[in-house]
Order: C-alpha cells, then structure tokens, then sequence
C-alpha cells in the first residue's frame, strides 16, 4: 500500500480540493496530463450532510451522511467520466475517505444527494447504519485525550461527529463496499481521513479486504491500492505515526512545518543538508510530504505559522525545495481563496460550486486559487520528473541561507533566502551548454524566456540569484538545454 502506481516518469500528486468532476476532468486532459502530473487527491465523493446554517463550510464535505456518490462536485456518472478522462490522461486518482465517522448534530439534516438521518438515535437509513454500528458508551474526545488517552482518541466522538465502531464486521463490510466500489471504478487509492482515531488492528483488516486495482484502467494485475493515512502526530501524543506506518504510508506533518520554519525565516537554509530521517521524519518511502493542507492552511490546524500562498514568494521557495529534495511522495495544495477561515469554496446563488475560469495566461479566476499552475511550481513537477530516483549531490552552502545542490548528473538547484545577492561559480553537474532557469521563465522556441545559464566543460556555470529577485530559487536540468 505504498505505491502510488503513478505512471512511468510521473511524482507528484496535486489536492484539487473542492474541485467538480467534469473540472477535474477537463484539468487532466488540458493541463495535468500534459505536464506530468502524477495523480490528483480529490475531495470526499460520498454524501455529506449540507450545512446551510454555516453557509457552507469547507469542513461539510468532512461530515458523512452516506456513502452514496453524490456531492456538490457531481454524481456517479461525472465520477466515472472524470477517472476514466484522468486515466486516460495518464493522471491517477485519490479519494479523501472519511471513514472513522459520520455527520453529527449541525442543526441541519438533509445531504448532498437528499439523504436525511436521525442522528439523535445514530440512525443512518441510506447506508444504512443504527445504533450499535458506532462506538458506547458515548463519550467526546476532550483536549487532554491527546496526550494521555489513546483508547479515547479511538472511541470518542470528535466534535460533534458519531464515531463508527470499525471493529464490528458489519460496519467493516460497509466501509469495504463502499472502498471497492470506487476501485472497481478505476480510483488508484486512498486518503484514510482522521487515522489516528481508528485502531490499527481494524485499519489493517479493511485494508485487506479491499480488491486489486482495477486492470482496465491501466494497473498491472496484482497492483494493490496506494494508501497514505492522515495521522496528525508532532510528538507527543498518546497515539504515534509508526503504529500506523507498518500498514500504509502517512501524512508527514512535521516536514511542512520544518520547510515553513526554514522558508520563512525561522531556521537558515543552510541546516537542510541533511532534511529527511535525520530530521525525525518517516522513512522515504512512507512519507506523503507537503507544505500545507486544505486544514492547517487556513491556520488552526497542525504546525503552526504554515507557509501557504498568501505569502507567495517563500511558499514557492518552500515548494520548489520540496520538489528538488528525493525526500518523500510530495502532494502539492491547489486551493480557494479565503478570508473566513470556515469559509468553502466559490458558489452561485444556489449553493452550487462555481468552476474555476482558465485565463489567457493560463492562471485560474473565479475565487480559485490553482497553485499548481503558478510557473515556478509547475515546473518543479517536470523537475522531479526528471531527477528520478537520482540522489543529492555537491551541496553546497553559504553558512547561512544560500544553498544549492544538484540531483545526479540530472539536474541543479540554488535558493537565495539571505538579504545579499547570491553571485558564486558552482558545479552544476550537467553537461556543458545553455540552460533555460525553469524559476525566471521557460524555453520558448530556442530561446529562454527567463535567466539563461551557460554551464562550461568543467559543469560549472556563474549562478546569480538577487536578494531582491521576484523568486528565491533558480532550477536548470537536462532537456531544458537552449
Ligand atoms: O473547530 C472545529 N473542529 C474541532 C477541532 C478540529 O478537530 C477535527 C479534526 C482534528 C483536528 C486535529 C487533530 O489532531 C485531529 O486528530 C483531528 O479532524 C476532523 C476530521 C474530520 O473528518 C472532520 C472533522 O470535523 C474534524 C475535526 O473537527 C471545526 C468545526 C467542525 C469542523 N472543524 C474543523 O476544524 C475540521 C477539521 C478537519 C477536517 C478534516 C480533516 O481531514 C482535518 O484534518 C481536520
Ligand atoms: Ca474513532
């Protein structure tokens, strides 16, 4: 469950979070495919409860109340069209399963697809689900849980959210069936929302039920469904990532909010020489790494001062190192704009989702942010692609907050965060010729639209970065030659 199955040459996977179907679709064919992208996180595809009385928050897809594919990002059909599109496209999808719990008491009770519940006796009619399929006695998760009370964290409710006992055969079917069928529609796997409040033991046992991935979407027989599990865990708490990381891969938290820390000032560059394990991070191979999240970057979830893209150019600084570093499986946030941090994404006067407007430059309107479109990131995705599965090699370093390494023979980087310009000959580790900065620009026809850099006989190259240049990173690699 540790293989994203992405396509020969692809890496990196994008959060189009609140994203419709027939968008995602569209994204694949125009964009996402084209450039490299990997796979796509999508948001929940099963019915949650439509809370109206919050004018919508973003959090109400996090609020199950069936497993029916009904959403306001579409319905079964668009579902399918959308996987089979991406597939095609050779773009993988993920679904955010929300399986530890199912909608509470928010003063509303009707779904996205008309389902109602009764969740005062924990009945559920459309999956269905009654009382004894969630866990008793009733008991709420309280702060201090966290730190003394693993059992708690797993059988308490989370805020106002009727937490499914999965230690129960029939809950377990449901949750597989519903898995299953998304499989069977093509999906390559699964984000396991809220992980750290099921046991492992059950995670485990669902696991094991779910079917290979689906062959006539292009997965080779036996493949089995890629699976990163959202544990949020800083240290500290009862409940620790590593019983989890023998199942499955997880979210590494700590990675964002050290790469924040570093990029926005609070740590020198310099001390990622040995970013990784060393750092008391996961093994690579079990790490879904970012910077930020649709949860802590709208600044009360888990890490504290989150680089996101309000602060645009450390945030792709942050991403550019991201993309550069072997470390990880990195997953990049595409998002809405916000200033109610409750607030969910643009809609018409009907409540439904306003789809993103493609612009003439190729950026996103409508209230949509589309950070994987930004050049500088976009980029960096082709960058991963190419570096493979190189190392890092020649590093070098200022002392302080000017670095640069290269990824093999395959690529090289330089990042520029002190307050001087950054104006030193370094090996690059490519072969000798003209070289297209990806950061400043892109190779256009035979030239360059950005910075040009001339690497010599020796792989050497003068590398400029300004303190005051409109981005912080300079990136050159193989087929980028002009
Ligand atoms: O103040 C709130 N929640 C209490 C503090 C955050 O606790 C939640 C955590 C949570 C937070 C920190 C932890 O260390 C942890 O183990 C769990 O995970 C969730 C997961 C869900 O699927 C749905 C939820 O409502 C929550 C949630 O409320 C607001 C109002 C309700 C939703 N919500 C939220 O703030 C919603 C947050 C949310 C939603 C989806 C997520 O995937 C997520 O990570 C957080
Ligand atoms: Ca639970």
């Amino acid at each position: 469950h540790k293989d994203p199955h992405y396509m020969s040459g692809r890496t990196t996977m994008v959060h189009l979070f609140e994203w419709k179907w027939d968008d995602i679709a569209a994204e694949c064919e125009r964009f996402l495919g084209p450039r490299g992208f990997g796979g796509i996180q999508i948001s929940p595809p099963n019915e949650n409860l439509a809370i109206r009385s919050r004018n919508r928050p973003w959090w109400e897809r996090y609020q199950p109340i069936s497993y029916r594919l009904v959403t306001r990002s579409g319905n079964e059909q668009q579902f399918e069209n959308m996987v089979r599109r991406c597939n095609n496209a050779g773009v993988r999808i993920y679904v955010d399963a929300i399986i530890n719990h199912m909608t509470g008491t928010w003063g509303e009770n009707v779904g996205t697809g008309g389902s109602t519940a009764d969740f005062n006796n924990w009945y559920y009619p459309a999956v269905p689900y009654g009382r004894n399929d969630f866990n008793s006695p009733q008991c709420v998760i309280q702060g201090n849980d966290y730190q003394c009370c693993a059992d708690r964290v797993r059988n308490c409710e989370l805020s106002g959210l009727k937490d499914l006992n999965q230690g129960s055969e029939y809950v377990r079917g449901k949750i597989t069936e519903y898995m299953n069928r998304l499989i069977d529609l093509g999906v390559a796997g699964f984000r396991i929302d809220a992980a750290k409040h099921m046991w492992p033991g059950d995670l485990s046992a669902i696991y094991s039920r779910l079917n290979n991935l689906n062959t006539n979407h292009g997965f080779s027989h036996g493949a089995r469904p890629y699976i990163y599990q959202e544990v949020i865990d800083l240290g500290g708490e009862a409940v620790s990532r590593n019983e989890y990381s023998s199942l499955a891969a997880v979210t590494e938290f700590k990675y964002g909010m050290e790469l924040s820390r570093c990029f926005n000032g609070q740590n020198q560059l310099r001390w990622l020489v040995n970013f990784g394990p060393n750092w008391g991070f996961l093994a690579s191979n079990d790490a879904l790494t970012f910077v930020d999240n649709h949860d802590n970057q709208r600044g009360h979830g888990a890490g504290g001062n989150i680089l996101t893209h309000k602060r645009a150019k450390q945030y792709k600084g942050a991403i550019a190192f991201m993309l550069a570093h072997p470390y990880g499986r990195p997953q990049l946030m595409s998002s809405f704009s916000f200033h109610d941090t409750e607030a969910g994404p643009p809609m018409d006067s009907n409540g439904n989702i306003i789809s993103p407007a493609i612009n003439s430059d190729n950026t996103c309107g409508n209230g949509w942010v589309c950070e994987h479109r930004w050049r500088q990131i976009y980029q960096m995705v082709a960058f991963r692609n190419v570096a493979g599965n190189t190392g890092i090699n020649d590093w070098w370093d200022n002392g302080s907050n000017q670095i640069a390494f290269c990824r093999g023979g395959q690529g090289f980087v330089a990042f520029n965060n002190d307050n001087w310009d950054l104006n030193t000959n370094l090996q690059t580790c490519l072969p000798a010729g003209r070289y297209c900065d990806v950061i400043s620009g892109e190779k256009r026809n035979n030239g360059c639209t950005g910075k040009v850099i001339t690497v010599g006989g020796d792989g050497r190259a003068q590398i400029v970065l300004g303190a005051n240049d409109y981005d912080m990173a300079l990136a050159i690699h193989r087929g980028q030659d002009s």
